[in-house]
């Protein structure tokens, strides 16, 4: 049985409204450039455990794997043929069964800020809600006054509580907001002055490492700079062993040089949960020097005090 010959190609995604979004311009893509008709594919979608948790930080309860399992378990169990993610709700270990196959082109990385223009003209005192600590440390990095305070909810619930004056602002990714028909919701940050976080804007697809004919589907469709930038800071942030409590940014973008051959630029900052200190550095490297990466994370650790080392359990 062919996935989408013999019968549809099952795609598993999440049921809130911007992984339903990003699941459908995944099957657009493959529908586009296998020349399907649009019954081809089909998406199955599915309620994620992180979905359930509305009152905690998801970092408290039990991190990325929220999103992931029920998906995993499906893709392990053949109920679907391929899953769905934003790369930065992705571990940075999957399963060795698993691959990543595929990334759709990055959307804008930056993050938004809604309910101010800009962050220095937040009130004093200001509530920012945030389930981030990456966005946390960031905002207590430039304004310690700011009184930080955990937001979940999808994105529609979270603009309603600013609305209602619940927070005076918060911060969303503008991936997030475009893909919601939401691009003009808030004020773009700059990446100078909040750096994103790793994976940030990138959708993933993820499938069986044995599906041959699966993985050619999505091979396909994957933007192989947003994949190589994605996997630089993917590989720094495992370097790291940081998880959803650390406070991480890392971006990186495939350039030409003058040789005309392709180098990453990777910017990365570790930051202590509370924004009172933070290392910050970028290196340029060939497309291809794997280890690269990872030996920013080394170099960054090495800059780091005592206290920021042990946020990596150093
Ligand atoms: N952690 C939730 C999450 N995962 C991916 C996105 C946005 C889309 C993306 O970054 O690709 C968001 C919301 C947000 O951070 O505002």
């Amino acid at each position: 049985m062919r996935p989408g010959i013999d019968r549809p190609l099952r795609i598993g995604t999440r049921q809130s409204p911007l992984a339903m979004v990003q699941a459908k311009m995944a099957a657009k893509a493959i529908i586009s450039a296998q020349g399907w008709r649009n019954d081809q594919v089909e998406l199955v979608p599915m309620i994620a455990t992180g979905d359930k948790i509305q009152d905690r930080a998801l970092a408290d309860v039990g991190g990325k794997a929220l999103w992931t399992k029920e998906l995993d378990r499906a893709l392990a169990e053949g109920e679907i043929d391929c899953a769905v993610h934003s790369m930065k709700d992705v571990e940075t270990i999957r399963p060795d069964d698993f691959t990543i196959a595929a990334m759709l082109e990055r959307a804008d990385v930056h993050d938004r800020l809604i309910g101010a223009k800009t962050i220095k003209d937040l009130p004093e005192g200001a509530i920012v809600g945030t389930a981030s600590p990456r966005r946390k440390a960031q905002l207590l990095r430039h304004r310690p006054d700011l009184d930080i305070r955990l937001i979940r909810g999808n994105v529609q619930t979270r603009l309603k509580k600013i609305a209602d004056g619940e927070y005076n602002a918060s911060i969303l990714a503008a991936a997030g907001l475009d893909r919601l028909d939401m691009g003009d919701e808030g004020r773009k940050i700059s990446t100078g002055l909040m750096l994103p976080a790793p994976s940030q804007g990138a959708i993933g697809i993820e499938t069986l490492s044995d599906a041959q004919d699966v993985r050619r589907l999505l091979h396909a469709i994957s933007h192989a700079d947003t994949f190589r930038s994605v996997i630089a800071e993917r590989t720094f942030l495992a370097e790291l062993t940081a998880d959803c409590h650390s406070p991480v940014a890392a971006l990186a973008r495939v350039r030409a040089n003058d040789e005309n051959t392709s180098e990453i630029e990777l910017r990365a900052q570790i930051l202590l949960p509370d924004g009172s200190e933070s290392v910050s550095e970028s290196i340029v490297f060939p497309v291809g020097d794997v280890k690269a990466a990872a030996n920013l994370a080394g170099k960054m650790l090495g800059q780091a005090s005592a206290e920021l080392k042990a946020v990596f359990g150093r």
